[in-house]
C-alpha cells in the first residue's frame, strides 16, 4: 500500500516462501504468489528476500519491468531509507580496454571479453547446453562452406545496404535479441542501439532486456528495431507489453522465439547459479509459456499486432515451410538459439541449405534471418549467398559491449562490415542481392544433411486442417 512506510528490519524476517518480500527502487513489494512465475526462477527471488534489491534487479531489469510483472496488490509500502544491498551482482570489472581500432577480429574481441566479464555475466554469455557441440559446431561449419571467387569484375564500389522485411538497413548483419545487456556493460542495450545508429542496422530488442524499449530506441536515431518476445505464462502480462510495443513507431515487426519453450541444460550458468544460492539447487521454473502451436500462438498474436510476425528458432525445412502458410508471418530467424537450447541439433547453416534443397520456395515466400556461430564476414558471405537476407550477432555484440561499451559493439560491427565487403570485392560481386549460391562450395556437406523424405505433404495436411 503506497504510504506506508517500512524499514528494512520491517522486511529482512519475511523472507521464505509463502512469505517473500523485497524492496526495489524504493517500494517494498510481496513478491510471494510471483515467486513460481518469474521467468529468471524463484531461487533468485529468495536470495534476495527481505533486502533492498535494487542494485542486483537494475543490474539486469529496467523500472518499467515491476508495473509489468507485479500489481498494485503487491506493493507493500515505502522503504524508510533505501540504503542499498551493494553487493556486487554481475557489473564486469573495471579493466582498460585497448583502443578498438587496434582490436582485428571477432576472436580477438571475445577472448579480451572473456578475461573482463565477472563471472556471473561469463556463466551466462558464454555458456551453451549440455557439452556445447551444437555452440561450437554453428561456428565450425563455416570452415567447411568453400568461397568460388570470379574474376574481371569491376568491384570497386560495393555496398552492404539491403533491406530486411521493407527496412533499409546499412548492413545484412544485425544485432540478435540477448537478454541482460547491462551484465557486460552499464550502458547496456543502450551501447548496442547507439553502435546500430552509427551504420543504420538493425538491433532486435529482447523481450529479457536490462534498458526500457523506450530508453533503447531512443539511443538509436538511426537504427532499426524490432522486439523479440517470448510468450509468458503470464498471457496477460505478455499482452500488456505487446500493448506497449505498439506505441513505440521505432518498432518495425514482431520475433516470435520458438526455440526454448523449455531451458536448456546450462551447466557452467547452472552452476554459477547454485553457488550463488548458498547451499541450494537451481529449479528449472521456467515463465515462457511451453504449449504453444502454429495456430493458437499465430491467432493470437496477430489479434495483438498488426506489426508483421517474424518466427524466431526454425531448425527445420518442414517448419521454415510451415511458416509460409500463415499470412501474417513475413519471415523467419533460422536459429538455434546460439546452441543454448537443444545440444547437437543440426547448426543453422545446415538448415539453410535443407530448406535450398527441399522448399527452395520458401525464400520467395519470406525473408529468411540467419544467426549462430558468427565471427567472421566470410560467414556473413556464405549465409547470404546461400540465401539468408540478414545475419544475425549474438555473442559477438555482447562481447563487443563487454570490451567497449557503444564503441566496442561498433568495433565488432565495422570488424565484420569490412570482412564481408572485403570477401565480396574478392569474390566479385559489389551488391549483397548479387550473392549467389553459385558463389559457395557447399559439396563438403552434403553427407551431412538431412536426407529423410521432406514430409512437405504432411506438414501441409495437418496445418490445412486446422486453418
Ligand atoms: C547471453 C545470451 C542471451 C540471449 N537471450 C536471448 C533472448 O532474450 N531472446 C532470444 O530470442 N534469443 C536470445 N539469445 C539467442 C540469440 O538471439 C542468438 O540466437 C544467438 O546468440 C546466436 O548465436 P551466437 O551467440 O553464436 O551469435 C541469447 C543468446 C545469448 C548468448
Amino acid at each position: 500500500m503506497a504510504g506506508i512506510m517500512l524499514s528494512l528490519s520491517d522486511i529482512q524476517t519475511h523472507r521464505v516462501e509463502g512469505d517473500c518480500w523485497i524492496a526495489i527502487h524504493g517500494n517494498v513489494y510481496d513478491v510471494s504468489s510471483f515467486l513460481n512465475s518469474h521467468p529468471g526462477g524463484k531461487a533468485i527471488l529468495l536470495q534476495h528476500a527481505g533486502t533492498d534489491a535494487t542494485r542486483a534487479f537494475q543490474d539486469v531489469h529496467p523500472a518499467e519491468m515491476l508495473d509489468e510483472y507485479l500489481t498494485s496488490g503487491q506493493l507493500l509500502g515505502q522503504l524508510e531509507s533505501a540504503s542499498q544491498d551493494l553487493r556486487d551482482d554481475g557489473q564486469p570489472e573495471h579493466i582498460p580496454a585497448p583502443p578498438m581500432g587496434t582490436i582485428l577480429s571477432i576472436a580477438e574481441m571475445e577472448s579480451l571479453a572473456l578475461n573482463r566479464l565477472s563471472p556471473k555475466a561469463l556463466a551466462y554469455y558464454a555458456s551453451g547446453t549440455d557439452d556445447e557441440i551444437t555452440k561450437l559446431a554453428n561456428g565450425a561449419i563455416f570452415k567447411s562452406i568453400l568461397l568460388r571467387p570470379r574474376v574481371f569484375v569491376d568491384c570497386t564500389k560495393c555496398s552492404l545496404s539491403t533491406t530486411i522485411l521493407g527496412n533499409i538497413v546499412g548492413l545484412p548483419i544485425f544485432i540478435s535479441p540477448a537478454a541482460m545487456a547491462k551484465l557486460a556493460n552499464p550502458s547496456g542495450e543502450i551501447g548496442i542501439a547507439a553502435a546500430c545508429s552509427k551504420f543504420n542496422a538493425l538491433q532486435i530488442i529482447s523481450k529479457n532486456a536490462s534498458v526500457s524499449v523506450a530508453d533503447i530506441v531512443r539511443a538509436g536515431p538511426h537504427a532499426v528495431f524490432a522486439w523479440q518476445l517470448y510468450v509468458l505464462k503470464d498471457i496477460k502480462a505478455t499482452e500488456r507489453t505487446l500493448a506497449q510495443i505498439k506505441a513505440i513507431p521505432q518498432i518495425k515487426f514482431i520475433v516470435l522465439t520458438l526455440d526454448a519453450p523449455f531451458p536448456g541444460k546450462r551447466e557452467a550458468d547452472e552452476r554459477y547459479k547454485a553457488e550463488e544460492v548458498a547451499g541450494g539447487g537451481v529449479s528449472q521454473v521456467w515463465g515462457t509459456e511451453s504449449g504453444l502451436t502454429w495456430r493458437k500462438a499465430l491467432t493470437w498474436l496477430s489479434a495483438h499486432t498488426d506489426l508483421p510476425i517474424v518466427l524466431k528458432g526454425i531448425q527445420t525445412h518442414e517448419d521454415a515451410y510451415a511458416a509460409t502458410m500463415f499470412p501474417a508471418v513475413k519471415g523467419i530467424v533460422i536459429s538455434n538459439h546460439g546452441g543454448r537450447a537443444l545440444d547437437t541439433a543440426n547448426t543453422p547453416m545446415q538448415v539453410l541449405l535443407e530448406i535450398g534443397k527441399f522448399c527452395p520456395q520458401v525464400f520467395d515466400q519470406v525473408e529468411v534471418l540467419i544467426d549462430g556461430g558468427i565471427k567472421r564476414g566470410t560467414d556473413v558471405v556464405k549465409a547470404l549467398a546461400l540465401g539468408a537476407r540478414g545475419v544475425g550477432l549474438g555473442r559477438a555484440a555482447l562481447y563487443g559491449l563487454a570490451v567497449g561499451g557503444e564503441e566496442g559493439v561498433h568495433r565488432s560491427l565495422q570488424i565484420l562490415a569490412e570482412e564481408a565487403a572485403t570477401a565480396m570485392r574478392l569474390i566479385g560481386v559489389s551488391s549483397v542481392s548479387d550473392l549467389r549460391p553459385q558463389h559457395v562450395n557447399t559439396s563438403i556437406l552434403n553427407a551431412q544433411l538431412y536426407d529423410g523424405p521432406s514430409g512437405l505433404d504432411a506438414v501441409g495436411s495437418s496445418l490445412m486442417a486446422k486453418l
